[in-house]
């Protein structure tokens, strides 16, 4: 019996710092297996992070290890993942397993429920989101035909820049692979929503926690529409108060970028972002009532194929995606401008797997 025990410590500490992937992945399915013995197997769902080892993948990953709803996480990158795996899997919380480059992708997605993908280059002062088209479409397109072979089921939350773009990318690759649900494809505007909360709430003098603004139509620039109108708790604003607002939501990751002059964009406050929606997936899957966030998905809200807007989630993914509710001059002004830059956002996404 004491051998035998020996035995699987060695075994598992044999393997603790991985030299390879290869190593890596045996050791985290062992790893896997004592966190179950540990924990009775606890039930909960299947996440995995494509790009885990970035700049967002990394507190994204911390956090998800953390969320009581995952039971494995995959932590899934072209380069650093073993590092980043071995760091969090000791983490006294759920199973965590690394993967690394193309040849793993296939056994990164296979199974899992929930796919968030925060994988792409980010932005440096001077651009805009779309100079990240050339480089970040390919690796959307990429990783989307890993997920249509590997877990078509899977609700996939998506983070790469330009989110405007990238959601019709990759709803063309699974339409093409014919496994498109719309209901499963979320773009992420949580962090548009989470500084929207945050600006406001400064200006009102309240917790930002009690406060809820709807931000709908993209991400980016003057896609970005907060709805100042429907704000919770009923708040009124002068007109100055507005635009002030209106200007800092819109220009928030700008002043990020700028802030972090050229070694990237945001990732902390994303990251707790993409958690917090992720969170709301989850509860959605497990079939909790009136889970309701903002999210860029297929719509009928507009004459656009995509659009944000708070939307229900639930077993399936977005399963109502809500009206626009009454908006002001000011709004409807905004909604004009927003419509137009993202009817060639998401034609140009479109137009890049069509072509
Ligand atoms: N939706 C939003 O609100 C929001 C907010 C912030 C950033 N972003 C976007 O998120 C993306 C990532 O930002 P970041 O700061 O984490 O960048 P980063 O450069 O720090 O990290 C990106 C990670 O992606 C990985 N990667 C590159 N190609 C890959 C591939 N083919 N498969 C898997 N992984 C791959 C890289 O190795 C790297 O680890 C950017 O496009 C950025 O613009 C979106
Ligand atoms: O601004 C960026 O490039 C990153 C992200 O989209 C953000 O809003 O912070």
């Amino acid at each position: 019996m004491e051998q035998k025990t020996n035995q699987r410590i060695a075994k598992i500490s044999g393997h603790l710092y991985p030299s390879n992937s290869q190593i890596m992945e045996d050791s985290s399915e062992v790893m896997m297996r004592a966190n179950c013995r540990a924990k009775g197997g606890a039930p909960g769902f299947k996440v995995a992070i494509l790009g885990a080892a970035g700049g967002i993948g990394q507190p994204l990953a911390m956090l998800m290890k953390m969320n009581p709803l995952v039971s494995v996480l995959h932590l899934y990158d072209v380069v650093n993942s073993p590092g980043v795996t071995a760091d969090i899997s000791h983490m006294d919380t759920g199973a965590v397993r690394g993967f690394l480059g193309q040849p793993q992708l296939e056994s990164a997605l296979t199974g899992m429920d929930l796919v968030i993908i925060p994988a792409g280059v980010p932005r440096k002062p001077g651009m805009t989101r779309d100079d990240l088209f050339k480089i970040n479409a390919g690796i959307v397109k990429t990783l989307c035909e890993g997920i249509a072979k590997s877990c078509p089921r899977a609700i996939v939350n998506l983070i790469s820049n330009p989110v405007n773009s990238t959601v019709p990318i990759a709803a063309e690759v699974f339409k093409k692979a014919g496994i498109y649900d719309p209901k499963r494809l979320l773009g992420v505007t949580m962090l548009d929503v989470v500084r929207a909360n945050t600006f406001v709430a400064e200006v009102l003098g309240l917790d930002p926690r009690e406060v809820d603004v709807p931000v709908v139509g993209g991400h980016a620039g003057v896609t970005i529409l907060p709805l100042l109108s429907q704000v919770k708790p009923p708040s009124s604003f002068t007109q100055q108060e507005i635009e002030y607002l209106t200007d800092r939501i819109q220009n928030g990751g700008t002043e990020v970028v700028e802030a972090k002059a050229g070694t990237g964009s945001a990732t902390l406050s994303m990251a707790y972002a993409a958690v917090k929606f992720a969170d709301a997936c989850l509860r959605g899957l497990r079939g909790d009532a009136n889970v309701v966030e903002c999210s860029f998905v297929s719509s009928q809200v507009t004459e656009l194929p995509f659009f944000a807007t708070k939307v229900r989630l639930g077993r399936s993914g977005a399963e109502e995606v809500f009206q626009l509710g009454p908006l002001n001059e000011y709004e409807r002004i905004g909604l004009e401008k927003a419509k137009k830059e993202l009817a060639e956002s998401i034609q140009k996404g479109v137009s890049f797997i069509k072509k």
